[in-house]
């Protein structure tokens, strides 16, 4: 009977610590469990890896409070894949565990939405032959991963799901991910009515005992496919056959938290140790999956090009806005105007929400910041307030200047409010809704909205990210762009990429079912590349060149880029600390293989009265950067106040 445990703890320090089993426990105290232990004047969950018949100690060792678990939530294969993720993302292993498990680390970010498309036709009945082909392909399992690069309306979920129900026949089981998952989702409805009650529905509504009950239902063999978003791709199945990674360049994929994992990462890590299949899909492809689509001989490519319910590609127009005087263009306007003569709907979309942007006095030039962030307030008209989007910041709007006491004060820019203010002027007689994350906040609203929509009983759709994607509806003929360019200022790396990705997926929205599709584009950038090659729906256009700077300047997809954030209150020494690790790596890199490529305050030098100072570390061969910044962090632990965050391979510098 092992007496000993080797626990390891949800902290930045990756060794393990050896408690004793107490009388008792022995037959609980086993690999995979969480137990409760003492550690530093307090207790803490931590994760047993390994079980110890004796153990050599010159010190006394503390014994187990108590075992969490009745079964083991991990096993060989969990542990295995937190060892690869604490190597890879530059975490510990007890951090890497804890995120794997619901109500462990807090994976934050995951928006809790509720959305509600319908079942327009039920179960498809006839497959495209694009849609056969691509299913036969990915049954064949002749290579490791697959990438389903379909245009908008192409019915990628169908083959998802058929390959899914092929999978699960042959006794496996399937992972689907999604960038968010709610009850009332499409999805999460078909894949009850298809796999019954042997599916787990991991959305964002269950709290974190609910997930881990969904978790232990998937141990216990229960289940034969869990839909969820990016932490599904930790379920952990016995038997895994198939991972599923829909909309695969959404950031959600992406974790805000260490370890900064991206679900794509960890789904293809997964889907290699278990011999299980890694389909991945999307109409805009993240600038890395068309890089290996390209080049990468263990990646299946599968193309749908064509709209299967009935609809073409939209037309699409661009407007300057800088002739314009209003921010609904006279185009625009006639388009809205056409499509509510003809009964159809429109969606307009605008990135930003709020009313209006910035306040600035025109005497002295004061502009209202949040005390707390390095970033401007917005004008939110609905609550009269002025907020802020990063830690939530709130105060009243202003008349004068705080500082000269001037009249003439000005707040300009403008957020979806003041689009839904100026579309009700232009359109009295319209029905028309918002949905952003403000009017989100009551509770059923965003079902609600979107039933409405989809009845009928709204023609005018407008709001942010919420209503550019996954929709579905086949009135909708109109869709405008409000402004464009809303990306494009931010100091990124990535801003065309991502433009060019939600300019395509917002314009899918139109014309799914009829051919009358059409597309408005406003910005005061008509020329940008990321616009003009949407313009023209010319994808492949656009990864080409775009591939191509990146080639130049040296960023990923052709290079290897981590960022090391240091945060703190105390500005200083946050400074001081980023000074003394730049100039501990500059000795490593001497001899090549990494460059440090800045090491400065971030872009957003300080949230949440934070302030945040990074080092970008770069190198073209990957293994070789991560090496080096593996051998930096190993011996280093930040000064006290200031804490160091990793984030391997960044999809934001900001
Ligand atoms: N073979 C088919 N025949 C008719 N309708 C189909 C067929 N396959 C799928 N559909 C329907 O087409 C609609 C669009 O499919 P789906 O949402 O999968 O598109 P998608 O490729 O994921 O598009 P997007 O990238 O815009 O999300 C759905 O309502 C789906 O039920
Ligand atoms: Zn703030």
């Amino acid at each position: 009977m092992p007496k000993f445990v080797e626990v390891l703890l949800d902290l930045p320090i990756d060794r393990s610590f050896t408690y004793q089993i107490p009388d008792g426990m022995e037959e609980k105290a086993r690999i995979g469990h969480r137990v409760v232990v003492p550690f530093a004047r307090r207790e803490m969950t931590g994760y047993v890896v390994e079980t110890l018949d004796e153990v050599e100690a010159t010190y006394t060792i503390k014994e187990i409070k108590r075992v969490i678990d009745d079964t083991p939530l991990y096993n060989t294969q969990t542990i295995a894949l937190a060892e690869w993720m604490s190597r890879f993302y530059l975490c510990s292993r007890g951090e890497a565990l804890s995120m794997m498990i619901p109500g462990g680390r807090r994976d934050s970010s995951i928006p809790a939405l509720e959305s509600e498309e319908d079942l327009l036709f039920g179960r498809v009945e006839r497959l495209s032959d694009e849609q056969q082909h691509a299913i036969d392909t990915i049954l064949k399992r002749e290579k490791p991963m697959y990438y389903l690069y379909g245009i908008t309306g192409s019915g990628k979920s169908e083959v998802f799901l058929r390959a899914a129900e092929a999978i699960i026949r042959e006794g496996k089981t399937v992972i689907y991910l999604v960038p968010e998952i709610t009850l009332t989702h499409q999805l999460a409805r078909q894949v009850t009515n298809r796999f019954s009650q042997r599916v787990a529905i991991l959305h964002s509504a269950l709290t974190p005992s609910q997930r881990l009950k969904e978790w232990k239902r998937i141990i216990a063999g229960e289940v034969d496919l869990a839909i969820g978003a990016r932490s599904a791709v930790f379920a952990p199945f016995p038997n895994l056959g198939l991972i599923i990674l829909d909309e695969e360049h959404e950031n959600s994929y992406k974790s805000g938290n260490t370890p900064r994992y991206h679900a794509r990462q960890v789904a293809q890590r997964r889907c290699q140790s278990e011999g299980a299949t890694l389909v991945m899909g999307s109409a805009t492809p993240s600038l890395e999956a068309w890089a290996l689509m390209q080049e990468n001989k263990e990646v299946g490519s599968l193309h749908l090009r064509n709209r299967v319910s009935g609809g073409t590609m939209p037309v699409i127009e661009v407007v300057n806005l800088s002739y314009e005087k209003n921010l609904i263009s006279k185009t625009l306007q006639e388009r809205i105007k056409e499509t509510l003569n003809k009964k159809k709907q429109a969606i307009l979309f605008l990135n930003r929400r709020g009313f209006s942007y910035f306040f600035h006095c025109n005497s002295c030039g004061y502009e209202l910041r949040c005390p707390h962030c390095a970033v401007a307030l917005t004008y939110h008209k609905g609550t009269e307030q002025m907020v802020c989007h990063y830690c939530g910041y709130r105060t009243k709007p202003m008349r004068v200047c705080p500082e000269c006491n001037s009249l003439d004060v000005n707040y300009s820019g403008f957020g979806t409010e003041m689009v839904e203010e100026e579309v009700r002027r232009l359109f009295p007689s319209a029905r028309i809704a918002r949905l952003d994350t403000d009017s989100a906040k009551k509770k059923g609203q965003v079902g609600k909205v979107i039933k409405a929509f989809r009845d009928g009983e709204i023609d005018i759709l407008l709001g942010t990210q919420m209503v550019a994607k996954g929709l579905n509806f086949p009135l909708v003929e109109l869709v405008g762009i409000v402004l464009a360019d809303s990306g494009l200022n931010i100091p990124d790396f990535r801003a065309q990429e991502r433009t060019f990705s939600l300019l395509v997926q917002v314009s899918g929205r139109a014309g799914r079912y009829n051919d009358q599709g059409r597309v408005i584009i406003q910005t005061y950038h008509p020329e940008n590349p990321a616009i003009q090659y949407a313009l023209r729906s010319d994808v492949q256009g656009f990864y080409s060149q775009e591939l191509e700077i990146r080639k130049q300047t040296g960023f990923p997809p052709y290079s290897r880029l981590i960022n090391l954030v240091f945060r703190g209150r105390n500005q200083q020494k946050v400074e001081q600390e980023v000074q003394k690790f730049s100039a501990h790596i500059e000795q490593l890199t001497v001899n090549g293989g990494a460059e440090v490529l800045c090491s400065s305050e971030c872009p957003l030098e300080k949230i949440a009265s934070n302030w945040r100072y990074h080092l970008l570390v770069s190198g073209v061969q990957a293994s070789l950067a991560h090496h080096l910044v593996a051998k930096a962090l190993s011996d280093y632990t930040p000064a006290r106040g200031v804490y160091l965050e990793v984030d391997l391979d960044p999809l934001q510098l900001i």
